[in-house]
Formats: structure tokens, C-alpha cells, sequence
């Protein structure tokens, strides 16, 4: 789709999201199956901070979460474990991305899920920041197994405020290629326009009046850390098929057999694992240093981490283009835990010998430290 000439899908839901409140699903059409809400959003956008807030939020449901992750090395589900109660409630799909050529890891998933989906009131499915919503909702709506037991309650698209336009913007060098921030935000019923606090009035406005060009009906709803009141997300019965099919009526034949829809040798991931402990200034310096020279194509980082002189802490960095988050994860090391730094970085003309090296050489080492330190 391109954003000139698709009109978006329509849901009639913007009444609804309004009306509503989150009481379980009770429809007699559709009673019988698990609700599942889609979260899509580009890398970055905001999903996993939406995923935890409900979690902690919601105590009504019994959630399940699936969360599917983009990048050589996991980070999220550790993120999101520390939110659930049931560790088994957390199911990672680490094959690769669901919406492209391991669409059969999503059909696995929930098929296997399907014995045990009378213990959820909702699955939390989680994207990855690359996926394209249209061939998960044509894998739930055209598999039997997955149709007999679940449907699409929601498709709620994080939108970065401060990042989403670049990506909106970036002109793929196969026109055939999707742009996968066009196609979050056109087949979504509900859209977070998520991190206002970073951009001006002024930006958010135009943000919002392109957002509605792309896709007119879509609930628009403004949120800083994803926090929006649930009874407008959850248990809604929003998706509507028959309103993709009126603007896309060749939908499902353009769905069949197409399964490559990243351009992934342009967008990247490189996942970097080692033991021991970084020096803390070292790193800083390092990470400053690589996202002000390449902000622009890295698009996504993220770690988990262990500083020298910081005991237990676990730390966790978080960055966004050139935006960082760094601080203590909620639970620290635990004590039959290896302590092993992970790092995740998403983007463009990465060199991963070059990034392991650079940062193996923020470890703390005695010597030179003493050494270092003598110095000054
Ligand atoms: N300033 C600001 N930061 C936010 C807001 N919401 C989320 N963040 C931060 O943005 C970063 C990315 O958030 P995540 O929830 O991990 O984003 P994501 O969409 O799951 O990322 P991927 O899984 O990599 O695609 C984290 O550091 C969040 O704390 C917000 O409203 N304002």
C-alpha cells in the first residue's frame, strides 16, 4: 500500500471506544472463542511498555501473552516476565518474525495454545517493530483451527510521536516492498499516538492529521508510556473484516503464498552476548559517541547489563534512534543467573565484529583501570 492512493480500512469502532467499558467478552457470536488483540507498532514505538501497562493495570483477565521479537538476542520477554504472574502465561516466539516466512510459528503457537485458551480471557499478541499486520490477520482469519478457536478483537497500532514520521517517509528501494509503519497504521482499529511528551503541539497535530489521511476511522488516542484507559483497548470486538475487504477486496488473494515481506537486507539486527562487567563510564561513552554519529540508522537498541561496583543491579538500556533509557531493571540478578551483558541493535549497515569489539572494550579490567586512574 502506498499512502497516496490506499484508503485505509475502516472499523466502525470510534463510537464504541467511547462507550464502552472492559467487561468481558459476552457476545453470543463469538463467546466461544479467545479474544486476541494484536499490537503492532514500529521498533520502538512504545508495545512492550502497552503490553506491561496492561498487565499491571488489568487484574480482572487472565492474560496470556505472545510476544514476538525482532533481533538476534531476546530482551522483551524478560522485560515482560517481570509483569506476570504465571511465567508460563508468557510465550515467546523467537523463530523470526510472524508476520513473514515463519507465519507457521504463530499457527504452532496458537494451535498448541488452543487446549489451554479456556484459561485466558485475552491473548496480548505482540509484534515485532518490522511486522505487517496483513498477514497475521489473514493467517487467524483463513487457517480453520485458528478461526474455530480465536478471533481478532482489536488491532491497536503504538505510533511514535517524535519517530513515526522518519519512518513514515522512508522510501523502500523495492517499490514492491511494503512500508511496514504505513501498513501499522492503516489496518489498526485503535491508535496510540504514544511518547507526546517528546514533540511540540505542532508536531503532534500534523502527526495526527496525516495518521487520519492514512486511515480515517481508526480511533486516534493520545498517551504518554502507552497509558490509555483500558475499557477503550480491551474486550471491544473492534476488528472488522468486512471493512479491510471494502478497501481491499483483493486482500486474501494477495495474502496467498507471499511470504517475504521485510526488505531485511537493508533493516538489520545484530545481537551481542558476553560475560564479565562493563565500566560504567566506559559505556556511556561508547553508546553517546555511536548514537550521535548514527542515530539516523540505528533505529533501535537495547540491553540488558551488568556494571562493575553495582552489585546485583541489573541495569537495562533502552534506546530509539538517538533517545536513550538507562536504568535499574525492576528484578535484579538473581543469584543462580549468569550474568551475561546482552545487547540488541536494529538498523541499518551494522558491523557486528566491529560492535562486539567496541564493546567488549568497555569491560572492566583491573589493571588498566588502576592504571587509568593513577593517570589522572
Ligand atoms: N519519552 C517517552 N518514552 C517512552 C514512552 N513510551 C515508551 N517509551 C520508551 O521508549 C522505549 C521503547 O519502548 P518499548 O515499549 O520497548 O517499545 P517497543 O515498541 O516494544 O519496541 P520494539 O519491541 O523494539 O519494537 C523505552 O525506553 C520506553 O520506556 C513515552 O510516552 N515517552
Amino acid at each position: 500500500m502506498s499512502e497516496q492512493t490506499t484508503t485505509p480500512p475502516t472499523a466502525d469502532d470510534a463510537e464504541k471506544a467511547t462507550t464502552s467499558t472492559t467487561t468481558k467478552v459476552d457476545d453470543p457470536s463469538t463467546n466461544k472463542l479467545t479474544p486476541i488483540t494484536v499490537i503492532t507498532g514500529f521498533l520502538g514505538a512504545g508495545k512492550t511498555t502497552f503490553v506491561n501497562y496492561i498487565l499491571k493495570e488489568q487484574n480482572d483477565w487472565k492474560i496470556c501473552v505472545l510476544e514476538n521479537e525482532f533481533g538476534e538476542v531476546s530482551i522483551d520477554d524478560g522485560l515482560v516476565a517481570e509483569s506476570m504472574d504465571a511465567p508460563e502465561d508468557l510465550i515467546t516466539m523467537d523463530n523470526g518474525c510472524v508476520c513473514c516466512s515463519v507465519r507457521g510459528d504463530l499457527v504452532r503457537t496458537l494451535g498448541q495454545l488452543v487446549k489451554r485458551r479456556h484459561d485466558f480471557d485475552a491473548i496480548l499478541l505482540e509484534t515485532t517493530g518490522l511486522a505487517d499486520p496483513a498477514p497475521i490477520v489473514y493467517t487467524i482469519q483463513t487457517n480453520s483451527k485458528m478461526s474455530e478457536n480465536y478471533f481478532i478483537d482489536s488491532i491497536v497500532c503504538l505510533a511514535d510521536a517524535k519517530h513515526l514520521p522518519i519512518h513514515l517517509n522512508e522510501i523502500k528501494p523495492n517499490p514492491t516492498d511494503v512500508n511496514e509503519a504505513y501498513q501499522q497504521v492503516a489496518f489498526a482499529d485503535k491508535i496510540l499516538l504514544n511518547k507526546i511528551d517528546l514533540v511540540s503541539h505542532e508536531e503532534k497535530l500534523s502527526l495526527e492529521t496525516r495518521l487520519k489521511n492514512i486511515n480515517k476511522t481508526a480511533a486516534i488516542l493520545e498517551c504518554t508510556k502507552s497509558k490509555v484507559p483500558l475499557d477503550q483497548i480491551l474486550g471491544l470486538n473492534s476488528f472488522n473484516m468486512e471493512s479491510i475487504l471494502t478497501v481491499d477486496p483483493d486482500f486474501f488473494d494477495t495474502q496467498e503464498g507471499d511470504e517475504s515481506h521485510h526488505n531485511l537486507e537493508v533493516v538489520q539486527s545484530v545481537g551481542v552476548t558476553f560475560k564479565g562487567q562493563l565500566h560504567a563510564q566506559w559505556f556511556n561513552m561508547f553508546m553517546m559517541d555511536l548514537l550521535r554519529e548514527r542515530a539516523a540508522d540505528i533505529y533501535r537498541s537495547k540491553g540488558l547489563l551488568s556494571f562493575h561496583g553495582q552489585g546485583n543491579i541489573k541495569f537495562v538500556f533502552q534506546g530509539v534512534h538517538e533517545q536513550i533509557n538507562f536504568g535499574p531493571a525492576s528484578m535484579p540478578w538473581q543469584d543462580n543467573e549468569e550474568r551475561l551483558n546482552k545487547f540488541v541493535f536494529i538498523g541499518k549497515n551494522l558491523n557486528k565484529i566491529e560492535l562486539t569489539k567496541s564493546l567488549m572494550d568497555c569491560l572492566y579490567k583491573e589493571e588498566e583501570t588502576e592504571k587509568t586512574d593513577n593517570k589522572e
